[in-house]
């Protein structure tokens, strides 16, 4: 048995989900949808989509009875819209983060795929690499001691993007914190829980501050939480100004643990993925076979998701609905602070 993909949306990161799809097991890439036929056939034709499959509405591809699951990869502001679509239709979902512009559209997601009995998954992709398995195991097997502060960065920079662009485009969604600060946001998340033996914690408080853009989105916003009663501390920053450290460290009371490429570990450019552990008094371990190198991220995104669909299962146990519930109110309060406000809100 395998799950037949279909695919909203023909830019970027469909383009990465599509190749992947090639080498993930149970999972083959039948559909595309997009605004345009052209743009359609153009996917279709790179990636061995018969011509009736290629479809030039997205209406079309959730009405396409080939497709079991669709992975919605359009800008933010649309995947709610989508997804309550595809629900409807009874396509299990894969939905790009964020997956909702706030909690409202969140719950409004969640709640279709309840009432439609569907997969759902918001596309925190890193949750499934087998490095983010490994952190959660050396933060639970109690490695570092007491896990004291998180410090997580993602950034990029996105200058020479137009400012029609999504990423600059209010109305696109656009800013750091929805497109890569949701990243540091959920490791945070992810390692206080795994310091509990919890697939995920939530916040006690949120400080943050940032700048918004001339086309009012956040250029850069950093925040500080604090977890479990104000035993653990963490320290996230974002930005699409400029290229910085793309890294996580977590500070225990007997050691510590750095990831240098959390997010992307199977991108070169963005730096060779290490784990190096460093136990109080001790040299530095570093643990480089977590992960058959080179393997798109998704891979391991696309295989996960289709077996939990196979086995029946509606949710990921990377990412469950709770954790994206945590995720968004996290950002929503995030965003309120530093007066990021969007046509959803
Ligand atoms: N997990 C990850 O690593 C990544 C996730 N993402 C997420 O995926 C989503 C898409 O990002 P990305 O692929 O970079 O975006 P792109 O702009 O490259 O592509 C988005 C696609 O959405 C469709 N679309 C629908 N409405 C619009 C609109 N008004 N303006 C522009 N495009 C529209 C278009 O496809 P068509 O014309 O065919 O309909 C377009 O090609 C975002 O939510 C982002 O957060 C992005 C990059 C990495
Ligand atoms: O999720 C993402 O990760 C990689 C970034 O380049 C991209 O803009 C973002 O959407």
């Amino acid at each position: 048995m395998v799950v037949n993909w279909g695919i909203i949306g023909t830019g970027n990161i469909a383009n990465a989900f599509a190749s992947a799809l090639k080498h993930a097991k149970e999972a083959k890439l039948v559909a595309v949808g997009s605004r345009s036929k052209q743009s359609a056939v153009k996917f279709g034709t790179t990636y061995g989509i018969p011509e009736e499959h290629c479809h030039p509405t997205y209406d079309d591809l959730f009405s396409d009875p080939k497709v079991h699951a669709v992975y919605i990869c359009t800008p933010h502001p649309y995947h709610c819209e989508l997804a309550l679509m595809g629900a409807k239709a009874g396509k299990h979902l894969l939905v790009e983060k964020p997956m909702a512009m706030n909690e409202k559209e969140a719950v409004q997601i969640i709640n279709a795929a309840k009432d439609n009995n569907v997969f759902l998954m918001e596309g925190y992709m890193y949750r499934c690499h087998p490095q983010t398995k490994k952190l959660c195991e050396i933060i639970s097997q109690g490695l570092i001691g007491d896990v004291k502060l998180i410090r997580a960065n993602f950034s990029y920079n996105g200058t020479s993007y137009g400012p029609e662009s999504r990423v600059w485009n209010n109305e696109l969604g656009g800013g750091a914190l929805l497109d890569i600060g949701g990243y540091p946001l959920s490791l945070a998340r992810l390692v206080a829980g795994a310091a509990r033996g919890l697939p995920f914690s939530n916040a006690d408080s949120l400080q943050a501050t940032g700048k918004l853009s001339a086309t009012n989105v956040d250029e850069w916003t950093i925040a500080s939480l604090s977890f479990s009663n104000n035993e653990i501390g963490a320290q996230l920053f974002t930005g699409i100004f400029a290229d910085s450290d793309c890294t996580a460290e977590v500070i225990g009371s007997e050691g510590t643990v750095r990831l240098s490429s959390p997010w992307r570990p199977d991108v070169p450019e963005m730096g060779k993925p290490t784990i190096v552990l460093t136990k109080s008094g001790e040299e530095p371990t570093t643990i480089e076979d977590y992960a058959t190198l080179g393997t798109s991220i998704f891979v391991y995104e696309a295989e996960e998701v289709s077996n939990a669909i196979l086995a029946g299962q509606k949710e990921c146990r990377f990412m469950t609905w709770e954790d994206s519930i945590g995720q968004v109110k996290a950002m929503d309060e995030w965003r309120r602070q530093i007066g990021l406000k969007y046509n959803a809100d």
